[in-house]
């Protein structure tokens, strides 16, 4: 229980520059409801503002790392009106948007089942490994349900049509094919050894530069290159490579040595 005499879904720390945000419901295999989207909300906002926390990782505790939206919270909303629903669906959506908004680099990692919601979660993550044994369910449809809230960041990250199939089907895949159609990015069964690498990583690089590569790459999600996108590049290294970080990264490469914001045990790749 926390202060507000709630039980606490999630748990969050902070060590070494590295924010965790671990799911913390596993007797429903961490389903979450308008409480632990509440707690998500609160530790995802608190871990963007501060300056100490470098990396997000999300994580789960017990033998899966979730089966999406609490569904008796869903089932008990036919007891309230269209106005509780859509604040309550708001909510939902607010968290998926605060996570793939997120100012940092951000890695999900996964074991066991990561059903409907889970499956928007890992795809709002930058970086997202499994073990071998995950399976994943865009299970909506046969719940009478739809994947909605989630549907815009898995959608991105599968693609149309992959999206279509498993979204029409509601068919359990596992790793491999979450794999081939890009909601992850490895398969490890040691999840921390793989998201090692990564998290040392992001620790090197310039937290500016990493920031900004988030905004460009989601302002270029829509592919359209034109007049307009070529300006906001431009104007986006014109801008960075005079500022206090990007000054500070040339410097570094010249000088041999790391940079400021580094805590690279070595020396980046490229600065040698
Ligand atoms: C975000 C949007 C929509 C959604 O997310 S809809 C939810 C989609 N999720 C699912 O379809 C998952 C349903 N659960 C399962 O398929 C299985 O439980 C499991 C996760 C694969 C685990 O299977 P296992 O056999 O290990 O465990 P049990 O099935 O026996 O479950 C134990 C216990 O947990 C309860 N439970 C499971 N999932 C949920 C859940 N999502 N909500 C609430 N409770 C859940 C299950 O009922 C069992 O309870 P008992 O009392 O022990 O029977 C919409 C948008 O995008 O907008």
């Amino acid at each position: 229980m926390n202060n507000n005499q709630q039980p606490s879904y999630v748990q969050s720390n902070l060590n070494e520059g590295v924010g965790e945000l671990i799911l913390n419901r596993p007797d429903v295999h961490n389903a979450f409801d308008e409480v632990m989207i509440a707690q998500m909300i609160t530790a995802i906002e608190a871990f963007a503002a501060d300056p100490q926390c470098q990396v997000l990782v999300l994580r789960a505790n017990g033998k899966n790392f979730s089966a999406g939206a609490d569904l008796n919270w869903m089932r008990k909303q036919a007891q309230m009106d269209f106005e509780q629903n859509l604040n309550d669906a708001n909510e939902l959506a607010k968290l998926m948007h605060l996570l793939d908004k997120f100012p940092k680099p951000s890695l999900a990692l996964v074991q066991g089942a990561a059903f409907g919601g889970a499956l928007g979660l890992i795809c709002c993550c930058d970086i997202a490994i499994s073990n071998s044994r995950a399976s994943f369910c865009l299970s909506e449809v046969k719940l009478g349900l739809l994947p909605a809230v989630i549907s815009p960041y898995v959608v991105r990250a599968m693609g149309n049509r992959q999206a279509r199939r498993y979204m029409l089907t509601a068919e359990r895949f596992d790793a491999q094919s979450a794999l081939t159609h890009q909601v992850i990015h490895e398969i490890n069964d040691d999840l921390d050894a793989a998201a090692k690498p990564f998290i040392d990583a992001f620790k090197a690089n310039s937290p500016q530069g990493m920031a900004w590569v988030k905004t460009l790459v989601s302002r270029l999600e829509d592919g359209v290159i034109d007049e307009a996108t070529l300006a906001y590049t431009s104007e986006k290294i014109a801008r960075i490579r005079v500022s206090t970080e990007g000054q500070e990264g040339l410097n570094a490469f010249f000088d041999k040595r790391q940079p400021n914001w580094s805590q690279a045990a070595t020396p980046a790749k490229g600065a040698q």
